[in-house]
């Protein structure tokens, strides 16, 4: 049975006197796989920090696993785009995961051995169980990712929010960051929504896209959503093409490639 695992039904999204997402609804269900995709600024991050109770509602009725939004909700697991580890370069990774137990992250007090056998047990799942003893400081960026994506199984979320986990890292460190979440995916049957500026590295593995732009959302199939007149539409109206080339797929907008424009953070000549 299809049960759903975030709705959002005429949801109105503010941040000072910016209307961020207008009036939008869409249901993703239990178990789905997501990609979140849009230009810089089209409110990917708020979106994710609004269902984690981070961020009010102007307007409307958003339900996370069938309940009203709640600030520290375990299970929802967060890995935000933003990361300040330094604080962790002097740390091994068994310790970087357990210093999340600390403080109120998880509202639960777990014995020391417990808790190792927690930590043990979230480094096994995402295949980090050499890196315990590593100091965080000598892992490259795929393997603190890894590290990072532990951290966030900690609560044993049904829900992860990841907010562009690929950012940084090279094609080949992308395909297995990809392919490592699709697998934990499937293997704890959890729902997925990947914040991504590139739509190609998330082909083979998303189940529907999310596309936000110009304040509005758009649910569906690649097929669905990618198409020139949908994206058109969220990106204010301006001619689009996709092309599609070898099983990749590219936007553009008068010869560029807006994904490229995305990263370069270069795009306001396209998103007007
Ligand atoms: N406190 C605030 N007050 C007003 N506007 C804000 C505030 N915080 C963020 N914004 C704006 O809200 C919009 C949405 O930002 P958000 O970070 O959610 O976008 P994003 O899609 O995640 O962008 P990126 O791809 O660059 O990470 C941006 O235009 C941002 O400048």
């Amino acid at each position: 049975m299809i049960e759903p695992a975030i709705e959002l039904n005429c949801v109105t999204i503010k941040l000072g006197t910016r209307c961020v997402l207008d009036n939008i609804s869409f249901t993703v269900n239990k178990g789905e796989f997501i990609g979140l995709l849009g230009p810089n600024g089209s409110g990917k991050t708020t979106l994710m920090r609004t269902l984690l109770g981070l961020s009010p509602i102007a307007h409307g009725r958003l339900r996370v696993l069938k309940n009203r939004v709640t600030f520290g909700n375990t299970a929802i697991g967060y890995m935000p785009q933003v990361r300040n580890t330094a604080i962790a370069q002097r740390l091994s990774g068994r310790d970087f995961i357990a210093c999340a137990f600390n403080g109120n992250r998880l509202g639960v007090t777990l014995s020391r051995s417990r808790k190792r056998r927690t930590v043990d047990d979230v480094l096994a799942i995402v295949g980090a169980s050499t890196l315990a003893e590593r100091p965080f400081v000598e892992l490259s960026g795929g393997e603190r990712q890894r590290l990072l994506l532990a951290q966030c199984l900690l609560g044993q979320p049904k829900l992860l929010l990841l907010d562009e986990p690929l950012i940084s890292l090279d094609p080949n460190h992308q395909a297995s960051v990809v392919e490592l979440v699709r697998r934990v995916q499937r293997q704890l049957g959890i729902t997925i929504l990947f914040s991504a500026h590139e739509l190609n590295p998330l082909l083979n593995v998303i189940d529907r896209v999310l596309y936000l732009g110009n304040s509005l959302a758009v649910l569906g199939t690649v097929d669905q959503v990618i198409t020139p007149s949908v994206l058109s539409r969220l990106y204010g109206g301006v001619p689009i093409d996709v092309i599609r080339i070898s099983g990749r797929i590219f936007v553009m907008f008068g010869g560029i490639e807006i994904e490229q424009c995305h990263h370069s953070h270069n795009y306001n000549s396209v998103y007007v």
